[in-house]
């Protein structure tokens, strides 16, 4: 039976993950391991990195990995890696995580799926924070091609007080529901999340800064200045890779897209 091909998307977000595994971990490293669809793919390659020959430079043994989420804890440990908890870890040596938006500075918005406090505590504490994502996540200005809004993790009890001083502040400000059950999405700290949307986002420092000062919000889904690359997987195949000091390189995928390690 002839196989099917990948949908170009996911080959995409596979590349990307792929090719930021296999530049940055190493064995023996302490890993974070962001939440989302493209990190599955990195979790996959170092689960068959894991797998390869004693004598293999590719092979780890020895890393471990801090998951930023209930669904990375779950991948992380259905590949046999081991799981570190970030309580227990200081400095990590490098964080990879996914981002559903990233500007030429590598700023990003992060957090559409839920996760963005564990997210940004993981990506702080890492010597390096690397961002995996497909093309569709290439932005000239954070905002307008995200449009859902910056997720912000927020106290239950402070959602009101947060949503009517977003709204002064100019953003269209929605309580994030749940789809499969009653209510609002609860993260997995059992904070809500609220989109804020202010369209184009023209000085992003201070949009950062002036959310974090909102009475409720734990923790903005704007990472600022703190990603050292970022992989984009493109529609044909090749990945292209952003630097922080705005350099865009496009580098060879193939052994990035390929079933073994
Ligand atoms: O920040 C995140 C979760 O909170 C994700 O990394 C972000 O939403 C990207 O997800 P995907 O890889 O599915 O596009």
């Amino acid at each position: 039976m002839a196989a099917t091909a990948m949908d170009p998307v996911e080959a995409a977000k596979r590349a990307a993950a792929e090719k930021a595994v296999d530049e940055f971990v190493r064995d023996g490293m302490v890993v974070g391991i962001g939440s989302g669809s493209t990190i599955v793919y990195a979790v996959h390659r170092l689960a068959a990195r894991a797998k390869l020959p004693e004598g293999d430079p590719l092979r780890i043994s020895t890393a471990v990995f801090v998951p930023t989420s209930f669904q990375s804890r779950q991948l992380l440990a259905e590949a046999g890696l081991t799981v570190a908890e970030l309580a227990t870890r200081e400095v990590l040596d490098v964080a990879i995580d996914g981002a559903d938006e990233v500007d030429k500075s590598l700023n990003c918005i992060k957090g559409g799926g839920g996760c963005q406090l564990e997210e940004k505590l993981v990506a702080s504490a890492a010597r390096k924070f690397v961002v995996v994502a497909d093309h569709r996540k290439q932005s000239e200005r954070l905002g307008t091609c995200w449009t859902k809004g910056v997720p912000l993790e927020i106290a239950p009890s402070g959602y009101r007080l947060a949503m009517r001083l977003l709204a002064a502040k100019g953003a269209t400000a929605t309580l994030r529901m749940a789809k499969s059950k009653a209510g609002p999405v609860v993260t997995d700290g059992g904070h809500f999340v609220v989109d804020a949307h202010f369209g184009g986002i023209e000085d992003v420092p201070a949009m950062e800064r002036w959310l974090k000062a909102v009475p409720g919000v734990l923790e903005t889904g704007i990472f600022c200045g703190m990603a050292s690359k970022a992989f984009f997987g493109q529609a044909d195949g090749s990945v292209v890779e952003w630097a922080a000091d705005g350099n865009a390189t496009p580098v060879a995928a193939a052994e990035a897209g390929s079933e073994s390690a």
